[in-house]
């Protein structure tokens, strides 16, 4: 952990809307250094532009939000699909990481570079195949460069949108584990935004759940209760546990989750 403990994330009185559409409304967070902090919500509740808010892509319409400088960025896969995947190596996407964060390359050279993007490419165990071009990896090696591309600049705050999606049981683990090492080791905060929150539930310190404009944030026992969630969706919404999983059933405009159990995947009506 960095010896610096201020907060990575502080939003006071938020909120962000478009036109009449209210996202978020009296918003007051604070990250620390080294949270985990998971983002839910149906489809359009505004997880997304939770992110962008962080990468200050969106300006809030109300209210303040201050982030740390460094911040890495886990964009939804195949967010560079408008580059040719075979003209692009697995350490060219590492490398833009560096160009595009605080060492320039005029800066400190190629060889810094080099090291910079060797290091994460190791950390994640990708330098078996950080030389053949991205379309022939899997998803899960691909998956592997970009947690590796979001973390070489060393960033304090890591964002991830779904970095999960479309991975199967065990590259998810093996991703999220990634994850979770870097926020231990270098004590960077995580917001990570996602559909399904079992892969992630055993390393979450908070849940910030958005319904329709309406909101609320704690610890997943918290948040992830049937009174909690009936609340905030206005209508009758079940939390079971199976297995130590979580399944969510009911939630009017909920999106389908597939709620992973012992014995494989059952697929439930509900959220999360
Ligand atoms: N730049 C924008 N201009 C206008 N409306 C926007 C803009 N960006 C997002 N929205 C709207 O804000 C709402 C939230 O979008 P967002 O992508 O943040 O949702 P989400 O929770 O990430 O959804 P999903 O789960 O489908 O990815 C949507 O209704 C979307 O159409």
């Amino acid at each position: 952990m960095g010896a610096d403990a201020r907060p990575v994330v502080t939003f006071t009185g938020a909120r962000l809307a478009f036109g009449d559409r209210i996202l978020w409304d009296d918003l007051d967070l604070t990250i620390e250094p080294g949270e985990f902090i998971a983002v839910l919500g149906p489809n359009g509740s505004g997880k997304t532009s939770f992110l962008r808010v962080l990468l200050r892509q969106y300006a809030l319409d109300r209210g303040s939000v201050t982030t740390t400088d460094a911040v890495g960025y886990i964009p939804q896969q195949h967010a560079e699909d408008d580059a040719d995947p075979m003209a692009i190596r697995g350490r060219d996407l590492v490398g833009f990481g560096v160009d595009g964060g605080r060492w320039g390359v005029g800066l400190r050279g190629r060889a810094r570079r080099r090291e910079l993007v060797d290091r994460a490419l190791r950390a994640v165990d990708a330098l078996p195949y950080a030389d053949a071009p991205l379309g022939v990896l899997s998803g899960g090696e691909q998956q592997r460069l970009r947690v590796a591309q979001a973390v070489v600049s060393d960033p304090g705050l890591l964002l991830c949108d779904e970095p999960l999606a479309s991975l199967d049981p065990t590259n998810q683990q093996i991703v999220v584990e990634l994850i979770d090492h870097r926020r231990r080791e270098a004590g960077t905060a995580v917001v990570f935004v996602t559909h399904e929150i079992n892969p992630i539930l055993p390393y979450v310190d908070r849940v910030l759940y958005l319904v329709d404009g309406r909101f609320r944030i704690g610890e997943p026992h918290e948040v992830m209760t049937t009174e909690t969630l009936s609340e905030l969706y206005g209508s009758d919404v079940e939390v079971l546990r199976v297995n130590g999983r979580l399944v969510v059933i009911g939630g009017e405009d909920a999106h389908h989750c597939a709620a992973e159990t012992d014995s494989g995947v059952a697929r439930s009506g509900g959220l999360a």
